[in-house]
């Protein structure tokens, strides 16, 4: 039962060490030739997730149709990109067990990544591996605990093909809650990065946290998401990771905006194009989600992160 990591990112790099440092049949993939002959001499990729020393068992490949034999493919590339990659390479990934290591909503569809796959690919066993980590702790072998979620019949094979003595995967049937948690909580860590890099000060930021929390349980519950995987690590866990670290590039994208200083355009800030996606969901389903509506508005410039605050403070008073 071999095991694929397609993207080699920053997080799919991480995944592929983790994973390659317990057993012999990992594959990590990317398109650029010309990136892999690099990480297949230098044995690290240094562009994305540099320090971090390959296994001399990790296999590291540009050839996609090789890659594709493994049973088990780790789908790691952004959210936005995923659904055009399925339909390009739907052949090789038939029947395959997929998982997605990716969070967010696909601004074109209002899908979430296993959504993506299961109407793009529908013989597949859609799964999704997310929650609390940072590419840098799991290369390093840091404990991380994370939520893998998908059909009950190839849960428990996965978990224990996927976790490793410093990766500790908790399962779950429920999809929608762990891709939506996921998904939502960057848009709400945009917002808490607003919040501290304009000088709104911690206590604002919490109030964002929670008022946030609130709004992502209010859309995932009304579109079938539990309320126990809300709380888990797949949302609670990682929105409480992404709101507080300044090593979140969606917080510190979110904090760039707030202290109105430049930020890298080449990061992957997924909660960009999800607060449109979410806001765009959220009036469909005639859901109050005010942080996200108002991230949504800053980032289409509609708002400024001062006039946002201001809208935000100044809604009627309820109860909580
Ligand atoms: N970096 C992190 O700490 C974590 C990232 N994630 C998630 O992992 C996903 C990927 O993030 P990162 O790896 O950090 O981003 P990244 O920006 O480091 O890497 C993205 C990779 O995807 C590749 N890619 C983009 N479009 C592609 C396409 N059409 N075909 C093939 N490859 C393509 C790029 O070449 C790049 O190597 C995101 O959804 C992110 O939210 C989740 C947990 C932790
Ligand atoms: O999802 C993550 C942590 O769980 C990574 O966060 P960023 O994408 O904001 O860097």
């Amino acid at each position: 039962m071999s095991i694929s990591v397609l993207g080699a990112g920053a997080f799919g790099t991480a995944l592929a060490i983790t994973l390659s440092n317990a057993r012999t049949d990992v594959t990590l993939w990317a398109r650029d030739e010309v990136a892999v002959k690099t990480m297949q001499t230098t044995r690290m990729n240094a562009a994305r997730l540099p320090k971090a020393r390959f296994p001399k068992t990790l296999t590291v490949s540009s050839d996609l149709e090789a890659a594709c034999q493994a049973e088990t493919i780790l789908l790691v590339i952004p959210t936005q990109k995923l659904a055009a990659f399925l339909h390009s390479h739907a052949t090789l990934l038939d029947v395959k067990t997929l998982v997605a290591c990716c969070k967010g909503v696909d601004l074109a569809t209002g899908l979430g990544p296993v959504q993506t796959i299961a109407s793009t690919i529908p013989s597949a066993q859609a799964c999704i591996l997310t929650g609390p980590s940072f590419a840098v702790d799991i290369a390093a072998g840091l404990p991380t605990a994370l939520t893998l979620a998908g059909p009950k019949n190839c849960l428990e094979p996965l978990q224990e093909m996927l976790s490793t003595p410093a990766l500790r995967l908790y399962w779950t049937t429920d999809t929608v809650g762990a891709e939506l948690g996921g998904a939502l909580k960057n848009v709400i860590a945009i917002a808490s990065g607003a919040a501290i890099g304009a000088g709104f000060g911690e206590s604002a930021r919490a109030a964002v946290m929670t008022r946030g929390y609130a709004e992502i349980q209010r859309l995932a519950i009304a579109l079938g998401a539990k309320p126990k995987t809300l709380a888990g690590l797949s949302g609670f866990g990682d929105l409480a990771l992404t709101c507080t670290s300044a090593r979140s590039r969606n917080f510190s994208f979110g904090f760039a905006l707030g202290a109105k200083t430049e930020f890298d355009s080449g990061l992957t800030v997924e909660g960009a194009k999800t607060a449109e996606a979410v806001s765009n969901l959220a009036k469909k389903h005639g859901i109050d989600m005010p942080i996200t509506n108002a991230v949504a508005a800053i980032l289409a410039q509609r708002l400024t992160v001062s006039q946002a605050m201001e809208a935000l403070i100044a809604r009627p008073l309820k109860e909580e």
